[in-house]
């Protein structure tokens, strides 16, 4: 079935209780993942994983957070035609660029021939109470869909 990476980006925990609440539902649905911080790895991950899900939360502007700077401006040396990849983040609607890091991490993979698999899954600050079920459903939904690539 290959192997699934959750990567994130979090400064206060938000981000960090999304990734927790998609790999609970993932292992809910039989599949098993791996969570890394962005900042601990580098750009191998993207070979050494056929499975990606990668979130962050946003920053400045609508801007890439510093935990994840590094491995975003790695992507540009990876090809990912042949990955599973969705994406989710943490973000604050008070911004007028919500969630602005996960669609710069859209543009990206798909500027390295990369496509996602699912709708990003964009989340308002902490991930409590119908947003807690969107999380796991979402990390039901990328099982479910790694699975049947398997069986097809
Ligand atoms: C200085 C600053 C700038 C931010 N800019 C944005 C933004 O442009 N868009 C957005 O959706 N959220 C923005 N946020 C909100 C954070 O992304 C949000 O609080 C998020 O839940 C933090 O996630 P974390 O707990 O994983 O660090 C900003 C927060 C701060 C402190």
């Amino acid at each position: 079935m290959g192997k699934t990476a959750i990567i994130y980006a979090s400064m206060s925990g938000n981000t960090e209780a999304i990734a927790d609440l998609i790999e609970k539902g993932l292992n809910e649905a039989g599949s098993e993942a791996e969570k890394f911080e962005a900042m601990d790895i580098d750009g191998t991950v993207f070979t050494e994983y056929d499975h990606l899900l990668i979130g962050a939360y946003t920053w400045g502007d609508g801007e890439m957070p510093d935990e994840m700077l590094d491995l975003y401006d790695e992507m540009d040396d990876y090809d990912f035609e042949d990955k599973t990849i969705a994406l989710f983040g943490s973000g604050d609607t008070a911004y007028d660029l919500f969630c602005g890091a996960v669609d710069l991490l859209a543009e990206k993979i798909q500027q390295n021939n990369g496509s996602l698999i699912m709708e990003s899954l964009k989340i308002e600050c902490f991930p409590d109470g119908d947003q807690e079920e969107a999380c796991l459903e979402f990390g039901r939904q990328f099982a479910r869909c790694i699975q049947s690539a398997v069986r097809s």
